[in-house]
């Protein structure tokens, strides 16, 4: 019999398939949990199960009877005060149970980063209620943005721009959060130039950082990025001072995606990811090894003795028009027509509008060329019922 590590991964999303890829590469032994059947890494991992993740008796029970050598959060929105009891009985929760605790929480990695380590953050306030987010957000001017405690990919967010837009932001972060306690954050708006995620990896080798991945998001949620973003040396050197200090305080082993803004010279800490980010989807086709397998051999106590950037990339994520309980993705034909293009389908079971179904991953001589090809690959995808 094959004796290996076995990993279980809480989260079984598009990003999670590919860390389970390139777990089960290395051999490793892989367990999917997510909310629903049929999540894209259930769809290639050894075992599966379906659970709320946010009940920690679940996922213990889970833990107990696999009994992983590697607990992996693929979500934020995870049981993870149940993480820091499992750790604490010896189980090894990926980077740290502490790391996934303070990130799921906005408040908890905000205060982290601006209070205790002094990093450079848009101003912020916090609010259980609507009076108290009345005058937070009076306090910090308008336009600010809202945002649920708890939530990803630009859930309950909304840019505030008026005194008249108060209470439709406040009913925003009340439906979109994950989990319904009414707490908000209140962020200055920072104009900036651009933002960036500096995929920051923790290995036996050290501290290592990936080229910079420049990104556009729109209500909170990516719709292209691209590899390398262009970037002065000050920019630079600034933005892995503030990586390394997030990362260095958050400890353990694996690959983080930590998000800037960059805004004249000054780069702004936004927030941080421990575990790899969407935006990165674009270093599965620009870097010898993507942040799926940097986060695989980072966990697994494995050498990352170079990371290359071979070429400039691009990324576009396709996003269901529409909400269907049956449907295929047509168009990937034509898509895969332009050269130098592929294209990752899901596989969802179902489609909501705005989810995230496939992406779209051109490379090019330029990131410019490289962003026009993801986005003429991306206009033939179509969701259809
Ligand atoms: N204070 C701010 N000023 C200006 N823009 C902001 C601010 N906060 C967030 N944004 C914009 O909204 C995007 C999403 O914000 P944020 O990363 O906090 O949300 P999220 O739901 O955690 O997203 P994800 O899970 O995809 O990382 C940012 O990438 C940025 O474009
Ligand atoms: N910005 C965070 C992010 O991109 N997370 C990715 O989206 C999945 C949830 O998608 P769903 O909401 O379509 O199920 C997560 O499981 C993860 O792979
Ligand atoms: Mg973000």
């Amino acid at each position: 019999m094959f004796k290996t590590k076995k990993m279980v991964l809480l989260g079984s999303g598009e990003l999670g398939k590919e860390v389970a890829i390139e777990a089960q590469r290395l051999g490793v032994e892989t367990i999917a949990v997510d909310r629903y059947e049929q999540a894209p890494a259930m769809q290639v991992a050894h075992r599966s199960y379906v659970v709320d993740m946010l009940d920690g008796e679940k996922i213990r029970e889970i833990v107990e009877r696999e009994k992983p050598d590697l607990i992996v959060p693929e979500i934020e929105a995870i049981a993870t005060s149940e993480l820091l009891k499992l750790e604490d009985e010896g189980f090894r929760v990926i980077p740290t149970a502490r790391a996934a605790k303070l990130t799921m929480d906005r408040e908890g990695i905000r205060r982290l980063a601006a209070e205790t380590l002094g990093l450079p953050t848009a101003g912020y306030r916090f609010a259980d209620t609507y009076e108290e987010f009345v005058q937070g957000a009076q306090e910090i001017g308008f336009p600010c943005v809202v945002k649920p405690l708890m939530s990803s990919s630009g859930k309950g967010q909304s840019v505030c721009a008026s005194e008249a837009e108060l209470a439709k932001s406040w009913e925003i972060a009340m439906e979109g959060g994950r989990v319904q306690n009414g707490r908000v954050i209140i962020e200055e708006f920072i104009h900036f130039d651009s933002e960036i995620t500096l995929l920051t990896v923790r290995s036996v080798n050290g501290t290592n950082f990936c080229a910079p991945i420049g990104h556009i998001q729109k209500g909170g949620d990516y719709i292209e990025s691209w590899q390398p973003h262009n970037m002065t040396e000050q920019q630079i050197e600034e933005a892995k001072r503030i990586a390394r200090t997030i990362t260095d305080e958050l400890g353990g082993l694996g690959l983080f995606g930590v998000e800037l803004f960059l805004s004249g010279e000054k780069v702004y800490f936004s927030e941080v990811s421990p575990r790899p980010h969407d935006t990165g989807l674009v270093t599965l086709v620009t870097q010898n090894l993507s942040e799926f397998a940097l986060h695989v051999r980072a966990i697994l106590g494995f050498p990352i003795p170079e990371i290359t950037l071979v070429t400039p990339g691009a990324s576009r994520p396709f996003k269901s028009e529409e909400e269907y309980e049956d449907y295929s993705i047509t168009g990937v034909d034509q898509a895969l027509s332009v050269p130098d293009t592929q294209v990752r389908v899901f596989a969802k079971p179902v489609t909501k509008i705005g989810r995230r179904v496939a992406v779209a991953l051109s490379t090019a001589e330029t990131v410019e060329e490289a962003r026009d090809k993801a986005k003429r690959a991306l206009d033939f995808l179509r969701v259809e019922k």
